[in-house]
């Protein structure tokens, strides 16, 4: 026996076919991609519906990853390598931790879990129940959106609770529409699969799925630690802002700017704005369009 480089098949989610990146040792093939410029890999796993992490290696006898209890596996593996290629190729980060760090992801945890989340050291995706979600590895936005709680983590540090945890969430909704940029919509591809055309959230319309779009409505609650998928509608309004005046490639300048440089973990919403203006002046000028643009869309959510 010997180990190898392979390039694999799968099936993902909804049904679509894509190459994997795939390693061979011992007469099985690995969702294991030791392609990236990394010192670590990207790897999948299952817990097989239990709840031990980090599972077992998802594995296959021929390479072609097309059984029905597979496809999470795909999508968490490929979109893990669009995610780490989008850091890399946008911001030359090398992996959430710019160490090179391995990017693990467990599919098929608990039983009908509706959830996915970063645990401090990997992605975990939930199953969904098949009425409020499908395989939630299923979306490049979802995926994109664990990978960056994890830059932030390493970055900003924005506390989980409170307005800087709205900030966090926020993030991680603004940098999945950098990297999915068909449309303005969380989750859409995972979200109620008997249901089309709806989504978990939307940046250009919060209030469609109950979340403020304004300061004004700011939701004081100690549930889910402060709000923080509710409020996130204020800055995620904000940031469709920017996307809208100065388009999408300064705003993700701007965005990875302000996470690396100037916010920290208390930071709260006018903060955040001060850390966006700080950016764009740096890289475009106090009074450029780009500034101009951040400022606009910060002021029209009332956040000063
Ligand atoms: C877009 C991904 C997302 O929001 O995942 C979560 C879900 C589905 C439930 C609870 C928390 C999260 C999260 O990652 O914040
Ligand atoms: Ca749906
Ligand atoms: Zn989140």
């Amino acid at each position: 026996s010997y180990n190898a480089v392979t390039e694999g098949t799968g099936v993902g989610v909804l049904g679509d076919t894509k190459k994997l990146n795939t390693y061979y040792s011992s007469g099985t093939y690995y969702l294991y991609d030791t392609t990236k410029a990394m010192t670590g890999v990207i790897e999948t796993r299952t817990a097989k519906n239990l709840s031990s992490l980090p599972g077992s290696y998802s594995v296959d006898p021929d390479d072609n990853f097309n059984a029905t209890n597979q496809r999470a596996d795909v999508d968490a593996h490929y979109y893990a390598g669009v995610v780490y290629d989008y850091y890399k190729n946008t911001f030359n980060r090398n992996s959430f931790d710019n160490k090179g760090a391995t990017i693990t992801s467990t599919v098929h945890y608990g039983r009908n879990y509706n959830n996915a989340f970063w645990n401090g050291s990997q992605m975990v995706y939930g199953d969904g129940d098949g009425t409020t979600f499908t395989s939630l590895s299923g979306s490049l936005d979802v995926v994109g959106h664990e990978i960056t709680h994890a830059v932030t983590e390493r970055t900003a540090g924005l506390e989980y609770q409170g307005q800087s945890g709205a900030l966090n969430e926020s993030i991680s909704d603004t940098f999945a529409m950098f990297m999915d940029q068909k449309n303005f919509l969380i989750g859409e591809d995972v979200y109620t699969p008997k249901i089309a055309g709806d989504a978990l959230r939307s940046l250009s319309n919060p209030t469609q799925y109950g979340q403020p779009e304004n300061m004004s409505g700011y939701v004081n609650t100690t549930s889910d630690n402060g709000g923080v998928h509710t409020n996130s509608g204020i800055p995620n309004k904000a940031a469709y802002n920017t996307i809208q005046s100065i388009g999408y490639d300064a705003a993700q300048k701007i965005y990875y700017r302000a996470l690396t440089v100037y916010l920290s973990p208390k930071s709260n919403f006018s903060a955040a704005r001060a850390a966006m203006l700080a950016s764009a002046a740096d890289l475009y000028g106090t009074g450029s369009t780009q500034y101009n643009g951040v400022a606009s869309a910060w002021t029209k959510v009332g956040v000063n």
